[in-house]
């Protein structure tokens, strides 16, 4: 099992009312799943991705990455498995305008201490990966929103994460280039048995994945099931 949510509820509060995001979930993602989480805007679908990031707490209950229980580690470990065990990918993709493509592709592992060129060997081979390697050498900014969206993939997995995380990786992508992203997503969970969660409001988007479940006044209900 990658994740277990045991018992986990959040609660938002706001001056106005009490939101209930989730409600005593019990829930698990197994190792090597493509699994899509559908609901409506403001359902919380990003509060759960976030829970599962370690970058938002759960009000109660407890959530495993492995056999980790996330929030209750020091922020030094939290930080070490969101660097090395996860990878992610949103809607806005953040790359640095002054960078290459593949620099944007390697500058964490650089960061992380990988020698600048073995990462940017690997930076390459994603490129490729995604079809990218002719815009290795171009500045980012010249890329089109697709080629930005499929190099902060290559970067998200560089570090060969456990479980690539991605908030609405085609939200802002014309069809036809959301279904470039899809096939790319696919290719990872295939051929490196990357874990993918994916959180979409595009119920065709997330009908792609092996399974999907649905987020809804607090509760998960599956839809799909491999
Ligand atoms: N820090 C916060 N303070 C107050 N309200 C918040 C906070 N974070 C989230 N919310 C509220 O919690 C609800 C869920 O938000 P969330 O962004 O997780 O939904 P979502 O399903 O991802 O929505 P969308 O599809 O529109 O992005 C929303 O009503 C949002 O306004």
């Amino acid at each position: 099992m990658l994740y277990s949510l045991k018992n986990v509820s959040k609660i938002i509060s706001t001056p106005q009312e009490e939101i209930r995001i989730l409600n005593s979930v019990n829930f698990f993602i197994e190792k090597g799943e493509m699994l899509a989480v559908l609901g409506a805007s403001g359902s919380g679908k990003s509060t759960f991705l976030n829970i599962l990031a370690g970058l938002d707490s759960p009000s109660s209950g407890e959530v495993f990455f492995e056999d980790k229980n996330i929030h209750a580690l020091q922020e030094k470990e939290k930080n070490f498995l969101r660097n090395k065990e996860m990878g992610f990918v949103f809607q806005f993709h953040h790359l640095l305008p002054e960078f290459t493509t593949a620099e944007n592709v390697a500058m964490q592992a650089i960061i992380s201490g990988m020698k600048k060129s073995e990462a940017l060997q690997k930076a390459y081979e994603l490129l490729e990966m995604v079809e990218l390697s002719h815009r290795a050498k171009h500045l980012v900014t010249t890329l089109s929103g697709g080629e930005k969206q499929r190099a902060a993939i290559a970067r998200a997995v560089l570090l060969s994460p456990k479980v690539l995380l991605a908030d609405e990786p085609t939200g802002n992508l014309d069809f036809k280039t959301g279904e470039q992203i899809m096939q790319v997503l696919t290719n990872l969970n295939k051929e490196k048995r990357m874990t993918l969660v994916m959180v979409t409001h595009n119920r065709e988007i997330a009908n792609q994945m092996q399974r999907v479940v649905e987020l809804k006044s607090g509760a998960f209900h599956e839809q799909k099931m491999y």
